[in-house]
């Protein structure tokens, strides 16, 4: 059917041309011009605020899938009524085209042969043998695997916009002369947004009022702070270091924060796992031995046998079938509530061995407790100690700052409005409050003040350290008035978490605090740290980080606060607690939806887990085009059997990606519940059974998973029942 190949390579050069000759004038004038339109008119979906991503990509993909169905229709139609031949070969025409598009592109514009020429070869090679049915069938496939792909990552987007719907960051603008509290989405152009000393300032726009010191060095690596006065842009995510200022907003809320998400998201869906490139990379290194056997079997077992060969190339399957296993452990993260920003992220965290945690906000409560409020200075009453701290505070997002603020709230204290304040990270915060100077925080800010502590403010101070509370100095009228106690108790699920990071693999905790030496080392005990370090300037966050490093290990930083972001970036991955300071929750790659360390080691058996995942799908697709290979060479397979078990990864592939992730949560935590009552230490052995299988390759490991796959579900199926069975018992114990 040599006539047959003519329609097809003339309906494609026949749409190359048009599209060439009107591309330079006319069309070029008209894609603006649809652009323009189609952008005003396309309102974006809106999703709890926030815009939802587009799904032009799939609906495209769901075109080409039902018009390549109707050709597979056609294709077995004409031999009922032969005329359907013509109907058939434009029908595919139309189908291929994007694909012999993508080979051109290839071809010409990268000079490389790969994946999609072998296809477009065997494609035309099919229609000239007039196997209709096999070349409708192999270009369907591979619509249909484009189809379930974008699917799957508009799937994931929703899921991410949504989990970031559902928690708005909020803004303080000036309403009709009042300060109000709004989420940052419903913010619009020309809104006047307020931004604190300490705060990161939300939006893009320019300073009306106020000048400012700014902090770019989270972001731009640029040290030394900016100075803005009125009139000067600021950018969004930027700190504010000193300074009270009014902003005038450029760009709307909504914009700033769609394309925020959108830049996350982004982040997130569209990256090549490593076994995916490595998959790649292997196919394309066989793409042309393929063509040569694939010419070379032709003068002996036929263009049948040559079609089959080239097929057996495993670029589109590997390139559809592991992304969606990436999705897939992304989605089933954010489903427990864990944010992951990037894939990639969650294929390294398998390969950690060192947890590097910030102390206060991390390791410690969110909000720590105000304990006694000592006084060197008979001027001053507590409340008024409390009083001027929580001014100087008010509105910052650090720990100590919650906890001042939320004492003085309990006191019924009305907060006075501040004239001027400066937040030095890692030191403390200076502000004028009625005309009195205040500063507040640690014994080094005083000092660097030019301030002296008197001595009996530094024995209370010494006792506070001495019961594992910590302390910060408070000045007023340049002279250090008292100290707050500040009652930091560690969140209730570490000795747990730790634990469990122990048995999956973790050799090496270390804190690393802005705080005292002395509850920083009480902590670091009780936890059974391996290292510990304190006093530590945020900068030098991120040497110590970077000394781990040079050790060998891999680290990931888990931080709360403006004084971790250098660390943050300097670690291999960094994981933030939903509800820190907005900066540590932008730069963290990964977030703890929940606002706890938690699932913590529940990431790390993910990260495992995909990792299997991976593996077995990088099996599962060598192992059919193998036979597809074999099978067309020695044993004659027709084009059809050849197109279907050289694709068949696609359907075993995708049923891999969505194989349901077996954890044994359970078993480990259940391990470190007993170590937390030793009388009960028998049981706590059955954590060790993921030690014992340690000697095991890892990808016999996947081999065997997936063969007992079945199995499993099996198991799984009976616990349920019986879990039904008995769940009136479950809830009572839950309830304990
Ligand atoms: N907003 C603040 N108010 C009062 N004191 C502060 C403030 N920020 C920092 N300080 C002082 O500076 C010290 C170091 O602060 P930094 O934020 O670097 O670390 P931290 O919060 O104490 O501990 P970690 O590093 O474990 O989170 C604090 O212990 C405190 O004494
Ligand atoms: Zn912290």
């Amino acid at each position: 059917m040599v006539w047959a190949l003519g329609v097809v390579v003339a309906a494609y050069v026949g749409v190359r041309l048009f599209e060439v000759t009107e591309n330079i004038a006319v069309n070029q004038k008209l894609r603006k011009l649809t652009k323009r339109v189609s952008r005003k008119q396309r309102k974006p979906r809106v999703l709890g605020g926030l815009a939802a991503p587009a799904h032009d990509e799939t609906d495209r993909h769901k075109h080409y899938v039902i018009v390549s169905g109707v050709s597979m229709g056609t294709a077995i139609g004409r031999y009922l009524y032969p005329p359907l031949t013509i109907v058939t070969l434009i029908l595919l025409a139309y189908v291929a085209i994007p694909y012999i598009r993508q080979a051109e592109t290839s071809l010409v514009k990268n000079k490389k042969v790969d994946g999609y020429v072998l296809y477009a070869i065997a494609d035309m090679m099919m229609v000239w043998l007039g196997a209709l049915v096999s070349a409708a069938i192999g270009i369907g496939l591979l619509h249909v695997s484009r189809f379930v792909l974008s699917s799957a990552k508009d799937r994931s987007k929703e899921l991410v916009v949504d989990a970031f719907a559902r928690r708005p960051r909020q803004v303080w603008i000036l309403s009709e002369g009042a300060e109000v509290q709004v989420p940052l989405d419903s913010v619009r152009k020309d809104d006047i947004v307020l931004v604190n000393t300490g705060e990161v300032i939300p939006v893009d726009g320019v300073i009306t009022e106020g000048f400012a010191s700014v902090d770019q060095q989270a972001l731009t690596g640029e040290s030394r702070p900016a100075e803005k006065f009125v009139g000067e842009l600021v950018f969004a995510s930027t700190i504010l270091i000193s300074g009270r200022i009014l902003v005038q907003v450029e760009q709307s809320g909504q914009e700033t924060t769609v394309g925020k998400i959108s830049d996350i998201i982004n982040n997130a869906i569209d990256f090549r796992s490593s076994s995916e490139l490595k998959g790649e990379q292997w196919a394309n290194g066989y793409t042309l031995p393929l063509m040569v056997v694939s010419a070379a079997v032709w003068p002996f077992l036929g263009p049948a046998a040559s079609v089959g060969v080239l097929y057996a190339h495993i670029a589109n399957t590997i390139r559809v079938v592991a992304p969606l296993s990436t999705l897939n452990y992304l989605n089933i993260a954010l489903r427990e509530g864990i944010l992951i920003k990037d894939g990639r992220v969650l294929e390294d965290i398998k390969n950690l061995d060192t947890v590097v945690f910030d102390k206060t906000g991390t390791l410690t409560q969110e909000i720590p407790e105000v304990g006694r409020i000592l006084l060197s200075d008979v001027e001053f009453s507590r409340d008024e100690l409390l009083f001027y701290a929580a001014a100087a505070e008010y509105r910052s997002a650090h720990p100590i700052a919650k906890a001042i603020l939320k004492r003085a709230e309990e006191r019924n204290l009305l907060l006075p409005e501040i004239e001027e304040s400066s937040y030095k990270i890692g030191y403390g915060v200076s502000v004028t409050v009625n005309g009195k100077s205040v500063l507040l925080g640690s014994r080094r800010f005083m000092e660097m003040n030019g301030l002296r502590v008197a001595t009996e403010i530094e024995q209370v101070m010494e006792t506070a350290y001495a019961e594992g509370h910590t302390a910060i100095l408070i000045a007023v009228d340049e002279k250090v008035r008292g100290a707050l106690e500040l009652y930091t108790l560690a969140r209730p699920e570490v000795t747990n978490v730790l634990c469990q990071l122990e048995n999956i693999g973790v050799t090496h905790k270390v804190i690393i605090s802005g705080d005292h030496e002395r509850p920083t080392r009480a902590l670091a005990n009780t936890l059974g740290m391996d290292e510990y370090h304190y006093d530590v300037l945020p900068g030098d966050k991120a040497n110590i980080v970077a000394k781990l490093q040079r050790e060998g290990r891999k680290v990931v930083f888990i931080g709360d606060g403006v004084n971790d972001v250098l660390a943050m970036k300097k670690a291999e991955v960094s994981i933030s607690l939903s509800g820190s300071t907005a900066i540590a929750t932008d730069v963290a790659r990964i977030v703890l939806l929940d606002g706890t360390l938690s699932h913590l080691p529940y990431l790390f058996r993910l990260s495992a887990g995909l990792h299997r995942n991976l593996q077995r799908s990088l099996v599962i697709n060598v192992i059919p085009s193998t036979v597809a290979l074999y099978g067309a060479l020695f044993q004659n397979f027709g084009i059809l059997t050849s197109v279907l078990v050289s694709q068949s990864p696609l359907v075993l592939g995708a049923a891999n990606a969505y194989i349901p992730f077996k954890e044994k949560r359970e078993e480990i935590q259940e391990a470190c519940v007993e170590i937390e009552h030793p009388d009960d230490a028998e049981k706590f052995m059955g954590g060790h059974a993921t030690a014992k299988r340690a000697w095991l390759p890892a990808s016999i490991h996947a081999l065997r998973s997936w063969a007992t796959y079945p199995g499993t579900l099996y198991r799984r199926y009976v616990n349920r029942r019986e879990a039904r069975g008995q769940s009136i018992d479950r809830t009572g114990a839950d309830a304990d």
